[in-house]
Parts: C-alpha cells; sequence; structure tokens
C-alpha cells in the first residue's frame, strides 16, 4: 500500500531569473502600439484563456507517493486549436508557463499555420527519476488534463526535459481514455505511433536555417561563420550539427553539466556521440577544453545560439557581447532588460518566436499526416518546412526595415496584426 506524502514541488529557485511573462509583455506592448491595436483586442490577447493547475499524484519506486504540480495554458484560439509542448523542469513556474504559451500563439501566427497557443509543465527534475515514474507521472498528467487535450482542441508537443517517448504515453492515455487511437491528440512523437519524419531535427534545421538567411543580410557566408551554441538538447545539438554541416564552426557549446571550447571547432558528430552515451550530457567531453559557462555567450565569435533556457542574456552580459548576430533557439533567451544594449550595439536578433518555429511547423505537417492517415517523405517536410521558415524570415525582415524596428519587434507585429485581423473577421467578442 503507498504511503501519501505531502505535496512534492522540487525546488524552483527563479533568482537571477527576470520574470519571462513581464519580458513577453513587455515586447507586446511595443507592437501594439505600432499597429494602433484596440484596447479591446489588447486586453484579450493579454489575458491567457484558461489556465488548469493540476496535482498529479504518483508513485515512486520506492512505494511512496508523491503529488506533483502540473500545468496547462492555453493562451489563445482564435486561429485553431491550440499547439504547444510539455516541460519537465524543476523551474516550471505559472508565470513561465503563460509567457511560454503566449509566444506560442506568436509563433503559430509568424509562420501562418492554423493553431492557436498553448504550453505545459511539470515541476520535477525528470533526471532523477526512473523511467517507470516519467511514465506514470506523464500519464497522470495526460489524464488530469483529458478534457483540456483534443485533436481539434489542444495538441501537446515536447520541449525541455520530454521528447518522444513521453508523447507516446500521452498518446497511448488519452487514447484508452477516449476509447479510440487518437494520434493526432500529441506531436513529436515516435516514427511508429504516427510521428512525422524530420520532427525530431525540425526545430534545429528551422534555427539553421533562419540563421543562414539572416547572415545573407549581414553579408556573411557560412564558411567564415563562428558561432557558440548553448544548450546540447534537442534543440541546441540539432542546430549546432546542421550549421556546422553548412560551415559554420562551432568553437563552444554548453549544456547544464559546464561549457566546453576548441578554437579549431567542435568535432559536433564526435559531441553528440558523447553525449549519446553519457546520459545526455556532455560532462567530461574531451573533444573541448572546459570553459566558464558565464563567458561561453560573450566569447569572441560571429553568432550566438542561445538554445536551453530563458532570460540567458541580461543587462549585465548583454554589454560584453562580441557577436553580430544572435539566433534564439530557446524560447525567451534574451530578457527586455537587454533589448535597448542588443539594438543599441547593433546585433541582429532572429528571435525565438521565428527563429525556433520549425519545431511547431512540423509538429503541424504531423497532425495533417495523421488526420490524413497518409505518410509524408523525409523530402517533402524538409522543403515545406524551410519554405515556411524561409518567407517567414524574409516577410519579418521586411516589417522590420519598413517600421524601423528590430525583427523581435517586427515579428511581433505581424503576429499580434494576423490575430487581431482574425478577431475583427470573426467578430468573436
Ligand atoms: N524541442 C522543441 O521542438 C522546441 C524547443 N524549444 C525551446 O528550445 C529550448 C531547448 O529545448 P530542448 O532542446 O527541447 O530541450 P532539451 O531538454 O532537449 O535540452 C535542453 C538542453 O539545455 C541544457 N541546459 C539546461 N539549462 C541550461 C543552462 N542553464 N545552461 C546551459 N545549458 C542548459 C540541458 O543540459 C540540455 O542540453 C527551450 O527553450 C525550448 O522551449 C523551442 C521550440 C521547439
Ligand atoms: O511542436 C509543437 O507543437 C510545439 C513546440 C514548442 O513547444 C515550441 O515551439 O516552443
Amino acid at each position: 500500500m503507498a504511503v501519501l506524502t505531502t505535496v512534492y514541488k522540487e525546488p524552483a529557485p527563479i533568482v537571477d531569473r527576470e520574470n519571462p511573462l513581464e519580458s513577453m509583455m513587455s515586447r507586446f506592448n511595443v507592437a501594439a502600439n505600432i499597429l494602433g491595436l484596440d484596447e479591446q483586442t489588447y486586453n484579450v490577447l493579454k489575458a491567457p484563456d484558461k489556465q488548469v493547475i493540476v496535482s498529479i499524484p504518483v508513485t515512486m519506486d520506492n512505494g511512496q507517493v508523491r503529488v506533483f504540480e502540473g500545468y496547462r495554458v492555453v493562451h489563445n484560439t482564435i486561429l485553431g486549436p491550440s499547439k504547444g509542448g510539455i516541460r519537465y523542469d524543476t523551474h516550471v513556474h505559472l508565470d513561465e508557463v503563460k509567457a511560454l504559451a503566449a509566444w506560442m500563439t506568436w509563433k503559430c501566427a509568424v509562420v501562418d499555420i492554423p493553431y492557436g497557443g498553448a504550453k505545459g509543465g511539470i515541476i520535477c527534475d525528470p533526471t532523477t527519476m526512473s523511467a517507470g515514474e516519467i511514465e506514470r507521472l506523464t500519464r497522470g498528467y495526460t489524464l488530469a488534463l483529458k478534457d483540456v487535450f483534443g485533436p481539434d482542441k489542444d495538441i501537446p508537443a515536447p520541449d525541455m526535459g520530454t521528447g518522444p517517448r513521453e508523447m507516446a504515453w500521452l498518446m497511448d492515455e488519452y487514447s484508452k481514455t477516449s476509447g479510440k487511437t487518437s494520434p493526432a491528440v500529441v506531436t513529436g512523437k515516435p516514427l511508429v505511433l504516427g510521428g512525422s519524419l524530420g520532427r525530431v531535427e525540425a526545430t534545429g534545421r528551422g534555427v539553421m536555417v533562419s540563421a543562414i538567411a539572416a547572415l545573407a543580410k549581414l553579408g556573411m557566408k557560412p564558411e567564415n561563420t563562428t558561432a557558440v551554441v548553448q544548450g546540447f538538447g534537442n534543440v541546441g545539438s540539432w542546430a549546432a550539427k546542421l550549421l556546422n554541416e553548412k560551415g559554420v564552426k562551432i568553437k563552444g557549446v554548453s549544456d547544464i553539466s559546464g561549457a566546453y571550447w576548441n578554437e579549431d571547432g567542435i568535432d559536433i558528430d564526435e559531441a553528440i556521440a558523447y553525449k549519446n552515451a553519457h546520459k545526455g550530457r556532455l560532462e567530461g567531453f574531451t573533444g573541448a577544453t572546459p570553459m566558464d559557462p558565464d563567458d561561453l555567450l560573450i566569447s569572441d565569435v560571429d553568432m550566438l545560439v542561445p538554445a536551453a533556457v530563458e532570460d540567458v542574456i541580461t543587462e549585465h552580459n548583454a554589454h560584453d557581447i562580441k557577436a553580430k548576430l544572435i539566433v534564439e533557439g530557446a524560447n525567451g533567451p534574451t530578457s527586455a532588460s537587454a533589448d535597448p544594449i542588443i539594438n543599441e550595439k547593433g546585433i541582429l536578433v532572429v528571435p525565438d518566436i521565428l527563429a525556433n518555429s520549425g519545431g511547431v511547423t512540423v509538429s503541424y505537417f504531423e497532425w495533417i499526416q495523421n488526420r490524413q492517415g497518409y505518410k509524408w517523405s523525409e523530402q517533402m517536410v524538409i522543403e515545406r518546412a524551410s519554405r515556411i521558415m524561409t518567407e517567414a524570415f524574409e516577410k519579418v525582415y521586411a516589417v522590420a526595415q519598413k517600421h524601423e524596428v528590430p525583427m523581435r519587434i517586427a515579428a511581433y507585429v505581424v503576429a499580434i496584426d494576423k490575430v487581431a485581423q482574425t478577431y475583427k473577421f470573426r467578430g468573436a467578442y
């Protein structure tokens, strides 16, 4: 018989991190002003449609029951069913999930796919949990949110700390409760369960596509470009690999275990193989020299690819950045306090809601394939996603030129304009 213990919350220190919701709102406000957004639409878009907090009891391997806290925030559904990943991390908190959900709304609008925005998260440390514990947690979370999720309502996907394995459990649990196999309820699934070819690498590939487009605007060639990548999980490792294949020399990489530098360029395939053989961590990697992680983002390279967590570029380190280009693989890696400093320095930033939108774009393709019951070729996925990303990049770049604003603000302008126009036509309030 399992013993019930008190509500379990991993320590979630958010010290030294700015509030991502405030960062999101401050950019939203600037873009809303540029658009002359009416007060009614502003107020509707400011507030998430739905915020659900659930307690998930999980029998741990030692027989004790821990109760985890989970969230799902649906920001907006005017463009279609809400879409967004699920994060397993000790730092998950409601304001973070609210910001991530809103970013999903803007991201889907920027790449013009028919989704609203949502995000979920559970406060937990998956690195200290067994596969069985994570499975029970994922199934419990799915059950608790079975009325929120649905192929036409709210469609989750992977984010930090989750991947195809968790999406498979979610799909299975949802299918059992709804009495029919429902692959389209979640994307990022393993291929055999209806996952799409190209989804695993899609976000990193989109980062690469937008980085190459940005380098062209700067008159730089990939083969003469140096870069560092912060975060070596799904997004970071794929971005590093695909940029490297285009000729970019990746001099530094980092993950939660530390940062690693090689002046001659890191062998990315070797780093990925090392990580895969060492529980997803680079710790002890001998193909590079350990360095202070704080120095990675201010190192002497042309391009930064933050692909880990929020608020790593702040007013405290922005002055020291030497790169000419920042391509945001992560959501919210740059806090609003750093924006004026970065703009003053003339650094080109490809913002998160554009640069990392390749993931949700291929998730959209996965959802279409599940509904069609027809599998696309990898080439088709790559070509269509690259075209969408390139068109979105050019559109945002043109809006930035027109309004003489940074690409980040331009991306918000494009997104909010689309959502606001949809409200006008639907007359939804
Ligand atoms: N997986 C996806 O398809 C998408 C992910 N993103 C965003 O990309 C970012 C990374 O997500 P994933 O790669 O999926 O997560 P992941 O869980 O696969 O990898 C996260 C990586 O970041 C590292 N990390 C964590 N804290 C760090 C720190 N303080 N400094 C340096 N490295 C640190 C981890 O060690 C790991 O290497 C997140 O912001 C996520 O929201 C955005 C769009 C889609
Ligand atoms: O693939 C998806 O549906 C969403 C991925 C995600 O969470 C993100 O883009 O931040």
